[in-house]
């Protein structure tokens, strides 16, 4: 995925100044920075989620495959479905376990048959970290798993249809360090399968999980490069008081 001098604006004002990136396919990316610098503001481009708030405008060209995704020509169903997203809080359906996963292949036309969907179920579920857990319970309601477990159904949800991009924004803060450390684990089984963007105020957790890091300040991309060095010998004075905690 490729953006090019995207800007946002909320009404008059601009929460998102001219940003330029490209998202690896096989790679995880963290974005961050401090409160209010615009990361998911930026996430929410990348999927067309600003289309839901009526006061925000997006200018610039982000392109998926080579098709600009902010056509009005975009059918944007597809779109999420193509670039699926986990979000802070869990959101289960209120509907069994089951059908949180089968809902998206379903409404998609991605199988032809019961035993099929019943397969697809089963890999989400596996491949989110889950089926163990709710084999046995399929017909149970999704929003009665702990709160990790509903992140994890969340995450196998955006599988179920397979996704090019996982965007996942702040997906760990509402969870405990054990449900934490469960989804950061999952995010590396997934890395390489599909390209996943993170939204993090944690740094420890984009050095843990990322390869590449994007540092967004005053709605500014000031500094996008391999995490390794960005935390270690970042280019930008902005980025060095950042990840010193001089800021944020
Ligand atoms: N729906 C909205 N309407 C108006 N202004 C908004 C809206 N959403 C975000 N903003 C403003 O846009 C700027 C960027 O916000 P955004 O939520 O993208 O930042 P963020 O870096 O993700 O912050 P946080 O880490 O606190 O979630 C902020 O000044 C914020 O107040």
């Amino acid at each position: 995925m490729i953006a090019r001098d995207v800007s946002v604006y909320y009404g008059e004002k601009q929460a998102l100044k001219g940003v330029s990136i490209d998202v690896h396919e096989d790679r995880v990316t963290a974005f961050i920075g401090p409160s209010g610098c615009g990361k998911s503001t930026f996430l929410r481009c990348l999927n067309r989620m600003n289309d839901t708030i009526p006061s925000a405008r997006v200018e610039g060209l982000i392109e998926l495959d080579g098709n600009d995704i902010t056509s009005s020509s975009m059918d944007v169903v597809q779109l999420r479905a193509r670039v699926g997203m986990v979000f802070q809080k869990p959101n289960p359906f209120p509907k069994s376990i089951y059908e949180n996963v089968a809902y998206g292949p379903r409404i998609h036309g991605l199988t032809s048959s019961r035993a099929q969907l019943d397969e697809t179920v089963e890999k989400s579920l596996k491949r989110a970290g889950l089926w163990d857990e709710v084999k046995d319970r399929l017909n149970e309601s999704g929003t009665a798993l702990s709160g990790g477990q509903q992140q994890r159904l969340c995450i196998a949800r955006a599988i179920a249809v397979d996704p090019e991009v996982i965007l996942m924004d702040e997906p760990c803060s509402a969870l405990d360090p054990i449900a934490t450390a469960r989804i950061e684990e999952l995010i590396h089984e997934l890395r390489g399968r599909y390209a996943i963007v993170i939204v993090t105020h944690n740094m420890q957790q984009a050095a843990r999980v990322s390869q590449r890091t994007a540092f967004f300040h005053l709605g500014e991309l000031v500094e996008y490069g391999k995490t390794s060095e960005m935390f270690t010998n970042p280019r930008e004075q902005r980025t060095q008081d950042y990840i010193t905690g001089r800021y944020g």
